[in-house]
């Protein structure tokens, strides 16, 4: 089987980008975040303490005939912009893209972080890691991917993410009109359980290719692209005004500024990422001082390549015996 869903970002600066996702019997339809960066599969719910809820739609297990609760199992995550969520686990039917998991464990929230709360546009995750990052105790729970990848008809999930419009994630299909060239593989390392790669070098606007490895992990879950400083400060060097700021956490630079592309080497492929898409947004609304869209990855310890560069790209997550990611221009 394959198949495959529209994801769209959440908002102009493409935050996020979610996909609906039907739970149980009859459907409940929510609006989730991909994310490659954690193993949770959990939902706003009608366990949520009332107070935590602030329009999300919500999963209500006891209108579901399929639902069932997992006696004893209980689950907590912490995500790296210090937003938490924990609760306990049901199993049920879960479809996404036309692709069903007939006992999919659905992490139900009881309490969420102000952070989920003030956002709307997000009813829960949908995590795509790997099992080693699932938070359920006393045991792991496997991953929606983990559970349909035996049906697939090939044990993969594809990336087409956009810039202020609708993509795509495909399961069990590589799609060829998706993308431009070929594909270039590289092998990931699942410990500690991140898509994480090495990227063969970078370059900024028409400066010549730096051969180097950068160690990072491909998370649709990020929205920034993260990497080390002397790649940042190098990069913001041509930005004339640029800054790295205290104030706002990063670094900042005149929103009328002539940004440079970034290219990030794949094996011998190079992946271009528009100086456009380095522009992430206003400092505060009305704001002449933007953020960048590239930041230093020295507080978070590792290179993260978020949405900035994902949606450069179209991405193929292969769960075969021997884990690997694909990336092709587009
Ligand atoms: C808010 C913002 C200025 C736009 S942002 O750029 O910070 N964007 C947030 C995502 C977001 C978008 C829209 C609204 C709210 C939040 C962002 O990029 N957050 C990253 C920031 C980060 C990463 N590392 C350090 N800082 C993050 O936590 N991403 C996680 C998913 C997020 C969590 C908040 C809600 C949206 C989805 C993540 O899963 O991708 C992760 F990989 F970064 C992460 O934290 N993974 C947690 C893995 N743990 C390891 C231990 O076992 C349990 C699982």
């Amino acid at each position: 089987t394959s198949g495959s869903v529209a994801t769209s970002p959440i908002d102009s600066s493409d935050d996020a980008y979610s996909i609906p996702v039907s739970i149980g019997t009859p459907a409940q339809v929510l609006n989730l975040d991909l994310d490659t960066g954690s193993s949770d599969l959990w939902v706003f719910s009608s366990l949520t303490t009332a107070s935590e809820v602030n329009g999300q739609n919500i999963y209500t297990p006891s209108k579901s005939s399929t639902s069932k609760l997992v006696s004893g199992a209980t689950w907590k995550v912490k995500y790296g912009d210090e937003s938490t969520s924990s609760g306990v686990v049901y199993t049920d039917k879960v479809t996404v893209g036309g692709i069903t998991a007939s006992s999919q464990a659905v992490e139900v929230a009881k309490t969420v972080s102000a952070s989920f709360t003030s956002n709307s546009d997000i009813d829960g995750l949908i995590g795509m890691g790997f099992d080693s990052l699932n938070s359920a105790k006393p045991s792991a729970v496997p991953t929606f991917f983990d559970n349909i990848i035996g049906n697939l008809d090939s044990p993969v999930f594809t990336a087409d993410l956009k810039h202020n419009k609708a993509g795509s994630y495909d399961f069990g299909v590589i799609d060829s009109s998706k993308y431009t060239g070929s594909l270039t593989y590289v092998a990931v390392d699942t410990d500690p359980g991140y898509w994480k790669f090495t990227s063969s070098g970078y370059g900024i606007g028409s400066a010549a290719f730096k051969s180097t490895s950068v160690v990072g992990i491909a998370d649709t879950g990020t929205t920034l692209l993260y990497l080390d400083t002397a790649i940042v400060k190098a990069y913001y060097a041509t930005v004339s005004g640029a800054s790295n700021s205290a104030t706002y956490g990063g670094w900042v630079f005149k929103c009328s500024a002539t940004l440079p592309n970034f290219v990030f080497g794949v094996g011998s492929a190079k992946i271009t990422i528009p100086g456009s898409y380095i522009n992430y947004s206003p400092v505060t609304t009305g704001s002449s001082t933007c953020f960048g869209g590239l930041q230093d990855s020295t507080d978070i310890g590792i290179n993260i390549f978020g949405d900035v560069a994902l949606k450069a790209a179209f991405v193929v997550f292969d769960g075969s015996d021997t884990p690997r990611l694909g990336w092709a221009s587009k």
